[in-house]
């Protein structure tokens, strides 16, 4: 029998529970685990309609004709819209986050499979799904772009037409670092290796697909729209400007939400169709997607083909590294990615090392494949950058027969080359690499493991270990860098603590399981000394918090962390004045303790956070010129981002007969400076390795020929599950941020970020006997099989 004493390990001596940053169980978790969630297919109203969305059979295709007038006798079906209604509202095609269009119902061609034709509003969902059976479209085929490669072709078909004037299938290019000064340093280096390497299209595959529940009041032009959104600000600020509506007139709530991973991060066009239905009908509607819908139409991530150069001296100082991209961005740019980035953070991908040269150019394309490029526990391009440089830095260490853990440690930026300006631009805040690299190398034993891979080869069988090394940046960002869609990226947050000492603080950002209202709570209990349990954190509703754009990109615990924080100082020192009055002695002869101001060597007279509280409310007199009350806001913006970094070292077994991969060991050492709460972090991590599992053996969004998605199920996309993964090893090193109030570094994507290298590079590591210096991911049995043959690889 289980009390409810019990504490699961880790906790037994936790009764203390922490004031502030230190392990404590998720505030939210009694909710989650009794099955109380709110989520937005809990979301229930009088009246409520449901939504189903008719799909494109065909990746490339002309609509001829739809017939709607079956679908409308149907009995409970109360509307049917497509796009040629939608173009009448001016609602046809809305912006996408990267400053292009996507139609929200096609108009003139379909461009992926997939693609959202025609809307039913119906009674129940399965009315509306059994209507969508009723429309009749007819289409005339195109041949469709599948082939990244052939996207260029003058003979490929123009995919969107519709874009004036548009004569081919290009859409940006794009370069940083130095061209002629790597050419340069590749012309006179020892050693030059280059490898083609490609980071398939995934998807994040939440847990809860994406849905919402539109209500427009027609008396009030009012909306609310519960949504599974990850930005309800920057979303209803998106609705806004397309509706034409006031912000003030639009509420978007976000209640809890079953996963995000950078999917829930654009605007998709079911929104916008139960928002039309809403308006149409006058009657609230909820658009839930199914499993499939949301594999195959929403935004998917990477798709990077990579050409990766790296240049170095004989014995291992490397010099240079130069890449060449060529990135798939489906049928419409919904990549999603501060403005002035069109590949995003992808300017990190000179990785951990101190380099005299670097060079990227990059070529993004359109296809005939569902729109996106995500950031899937991805600042925006940085699992790809740090894919190409951890592998390629393998590559040469393959040539030049070096330890990969000696290779990298040779070319570590040094501590006191801090603040580290790339050789691309960015301004790495700290780091020290050294002791994380150590630390990893001896959680796994790594002489020891070497020696035993030695006996194991002699014996025939097949045993990799494989190391990375990432430095990512993460907390996007400070306004004059950033923006998106011209909306800046500082957070604001606002504290109210009431009489009685309990406090309420509102967020901008929104948890989709990270445990912000746990750990947001404790950033302001480490400020203010009251405890997280007396601290209630408000995030998710336009209505309830201040402005700010939103979780991803690991981007709360940088910039919301850093207001919370700062807006928690700033009571504290209207507290400061408070507590003089009250104690009646000057500001500067007060002393705070967590929780509490001393009067200076007399300890014993002193008042707590929670008798100030009440006295800025109550009747007593207040010093000169102090207001009642103890709240404060603020808007925070960044001076940078957050470069948090890590040392993963993982050990695979390949089964010789069937080439099927096990990874054996994961030992992830992560740094992201101060902690706040060392168990949400570990869980994070976790998380994040079990992503990089999946990438690098089991997951990709694949296409046949004709365009039809292979990957739109949980039987064809494969997905990790506890049996896949091994017993993670976890430890850290703290290097604070400087310019962070607390030091604190993001950390929710550096595992997916920083494994599928590490799993790869020892795939590889364990396929050494037969020569494979690369194979691409997803190294399924039959992809090591044809890497032990020597099997070409297949182009994507
Ligand atoms: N130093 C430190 C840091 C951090 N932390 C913690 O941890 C977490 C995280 O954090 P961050 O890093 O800041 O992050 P955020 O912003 O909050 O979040 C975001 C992320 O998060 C992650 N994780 C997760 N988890 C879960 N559960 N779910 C989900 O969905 C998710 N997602 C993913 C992603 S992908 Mo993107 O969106 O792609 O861009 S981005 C992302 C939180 O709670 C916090 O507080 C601590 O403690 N400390
Ligand atoms: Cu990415």
């Amino acid at each position: 029998m289980t009390t409810t004493d019990e504490r699961p390990a880790g906790f037994e001596n936790n009764d203390h529970k922490p004031i502030g940053h230190g392990r404590m169980l998720r505030k939210e978790d009694p909710r989650f685990i009794r099955g109380k969630g709110n989520y937005v297919d809990d979301v229930q109203l009088p009246g409520m309609l449901h939504c189903a969305i008719l799909r494109s059979p065909v990746a490339h295709a002309r609509i001829v004709s739809i017939d709607t007038s079956a679908a409308e006798a149907h009995p409970k079906v109360k509307a049917v819209v497509t796009g040629a209604a939608l173009t009448g509202l001016g609602l046809a095609w809305m912006p996408t986050l990267s400053g292009d269009v996507q139609s929200v119902l096609a108009t003139d061609k379909v461009r992926f499979q997939g693609q959202e034709v025609a809307f039913v509003v119906a009674e129940d969902r399965y009315a509306a799904r059994d209507a969508l059976e009723l429309i009749d479209v007819e289409y005339d085929l195109l041949d469709p772009v599948i082939d990244v490669r052939m996207a260029l072709d003058p003979s490929a078909p123009v995919i969107r037409d519709d874009l004036d004037g548009k004569q081919n299938n290009h859409i940006f290019d794009w370069e940083t670092g130095d061209e002629a000064a790597t050419e340069a340093v590749f012309a006179s280096a020892d050693v030059v290796v280059s490898e083609d390497i490609v980071y398939p299209r995934v998807h994040p595959a939440p847990m809860e697909t994406c849905g919402c529940v539109a209500d427009y009041d027609r008396i009030d032009s009012r909306l609310t729209l519960w949504s599974t959104s990850q930005a309800p600000h920057a979303h209803r600020t998106l609705y806004a400007i397309v509706a034409g509506l006031p912000e003030h007139k639009i509420r978007v709530i976000s209640p809890d939400i079953g996963g995000g991973f950078g999917g829930k991060v654009p605007i998709y066009p079911g929104y916008v169709c139960a928002i039309v239905g809403s308006i149409v009908t006058g009657k609230p509607v909820k658009w839930m997607e199914d499993r499939s819908e949301n594999l195959t139409s929403t935004g998917f991530a990477r798709d990077y083909i990579m050409r990766g150069e790296i240049a170095a001296t004989r014995d291992g100082k490397i010099l240079a590294v130069r890449t060449n991209v060529l990135a798939d961005h489906g049928a419409f740019n919904g990549v999603a990615a501060p403005v002035k980035y069109p590949a995003g953070f992808f300017g990190v991908f000179t990785g951990s090392y101190d380099l005299q040269a670097a060079y990227c150019k990059m070529t993004a394309v359109y296809t005939n494949k569902a729109p996106g490029g995500v950031a899937y526990a991805c600042s925006f391009r940085i699992t790809e950058a740090v894919y190409l440089i951890e592998r390629i830095v393998d590559c040469l260490a393959y040539e030049l027969e070096m330890d990969p853990v000696e290779l990298r440690m040779r070319n570590f930026i040094q501590p006191d080359q801090f603040p580290y300006r790339t050789k691309t631009g960015w301004v790495y805040d700290s780091g020290d690499y050294e002791p994380t690299m150590r630390k990893a190398l001896e959680l796994a034993g790594y002489d020891e493991l070497r020696r035993e891979q030695a006996e194991r080869r002699a014996r025939g069988e097949l045993m990799g270990i494989g190391v990375s090394f990432f430095t990512e940046a993460v907390g996007a960002g400070p306004r004059k860098d950033m923006d998106i869609l011209g909306l800046g990226m500082a957070d604001g947050c606002e504290l109210r603590v009431h009489p009685t000492g309990k406090a309420v603080v509102r967020l901008s950002v929104q948890s989709q399981g990270q445990g912000h209202e746990t750990t947001f709570a404790q950033i302001v209990a480490e400020e203010i000394g009251i405890p997280p349990a007396d601290i209630d954190v408000v995030h998710g509703d336009t209505d309830q918090t201040p402005f700010g754009l939103g979780t991803y990109g690991s981007r709360s615990t940088p910039v919301s962390g850093a207001a919370a924080a700062l807006v928690a100082r700033k009571v504290r020192d209207k507290a400061r004045i408070i507590a003089s009055g009250m104690l009646e002695v000057s500001v500067a002869d007060l002393e705070w303790v967590k929780g509490a101001f001393h009067v200076k060597g007399d300890p014993g007279k002193s008042v707590t956070i929670q008798d100030i509280a009440m006295r800025a409310h109550g009747a007593g007199d207040l010093p000169e010129g102090i207001e009642g009350g103890l709240e404060a806001q603020i808007c925070y913006n960044p001076e940078n981002l957050t470069y948090p970094h890590g040392a993963y070292i993982c050990v695979v077994d390949i089964d010789p007969g069937t080439a099927q991969v096990k990874v054996r060991r994961f030992v992830a050492v992560d740094d992201c400076g101060t902690r706040i709460n060392p168990m949400i972090i570990e869980g994070q991590v976790h998380r994040g390795l079990t992503d990089g599992v999946g990438m690098a053996l089991m997951e990709m969004i694949a296409f046949d020929e004709d365009g039809n998605c292979l990957g739109g199920s949980l039987m064809d996309y494969l997905i990790p599950t506890a049996l896949e993964v091994p017993d993670w090893e976890t430890g850290f090193t703290v290097t604070p941020s400087p310019h962070h109030p607390i030091g604190a570094k993001g950390v929710g994507e550096s595992a997916t970020v920083g494994s599928p290298p590490a799993i790869v590079n020892a795939v590889v590591d364990a396929l050494k006997p037969f020569g494979v210096r690369h194979a691409d991911m997803p190294l399924t049995p039959s992809r090591v099989w044809d890497a032990m043959r020597g099997v070409p690889r297949p182009p994507i």
